[in-house]
């Protein structure tokens, strides 16, 4: 190899390597109400387009179908999901969840276990709004801590309709917009998943590939 291609090699492979987060300690902060609240952090990870760009091409990602009413639709976005005892498919994830799990111990009890992630091809990737409800986020406080790297899109949050209540949720309260991506970190906190739901709207703008990483202790879906 020519000593040309070795540098280059070189400076491609610090790129690499320059995947790396800052302190958590940075952490700011808001309460929504009824229990719920969000802390965020712009710019966690540094190195997030390699990080995005290692992912893309690394995770299987799978398209999955879902039974909407009497019809099967795809679900529009890629997914996939590393268990507790999965590797997972880059070093500063395990990074990210260790350092989530310190910061968060005595308020959390319990380690961030599982990384669910999806991946939002353009702006007719979406989610529907939603909480995290499938399991104990149903009926415990707990969190959920979201890294996104890629093209920034906004996550929406407002106020779940009380049980039983007609029309739109939120009682007319405002909603949340919040824009992620570029290795910005946002944590879910309190009764968020079972009082406020949560969603990344379409959008009509032209825009790039994104890919959120969902840190979720045992148990929480
Ligand atoms: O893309 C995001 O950051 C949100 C994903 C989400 O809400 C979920 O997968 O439960
Ligand atoms: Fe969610």
């Amino acid at each position: 190899m020519s000593a040309h291609l070795q540098g280059l090699q070189g400076s491609l492979f610090d790129q690499t390597d320059d995947i790396r987060l800052g302190p958590l300690s940075g952490v700011r902060r808001t309460v929504l109400g009824d229990g719920a609240w969000i802390d965020l952090l712009p710019g966690w990870l540094h190195g997030a387009d390699a990080l995005f760009e290692h992912l893309a091409d690394a995770v299987p990602w799978r398209a999955e179908r879902r039974q909407m009413y009497d019809q099967v639709v795809d679900v529009p976005r890629l997914l996939a999901f590393y268990g507790t005892d999965d590797p997972l498919p880059h070093p500063v994830l395990d990074e990210a969840r260790d350092a989530l799990s310190a910061h968060y111990a005595a308020e959390l009890g319990e380690p961030f276990a599982t990384a669910g992630l999806c991946l939002y091809r353009d702006g007719r990737d979406s989610v529907a709004w939603h909480g995290d409800r499938h399991g104990r986020g149903a009926s415990e406080d707990t969190m959920v801590a979201i890294l996104s790297v890629g093209t920034p899109r906004d996550l929406l949050l407002r106020p779940r309709r009380p049980a039983g209540a007609a029309g739109r949720g939120g009682a007319g309260r405002a909603t949340l917009r919040q824009s992620l991506g570029h290795g910005d970190l946002i944590v879910m906190g309190g009764s968020c998943q079972r009082t406020w739901e949560h969603a990344v709207p379409k959008s009509t703008h032209a825009t790039g590939p994104r890919i959120s990483i969902q840190f979720r202790p045992q148990g929480v879906a």
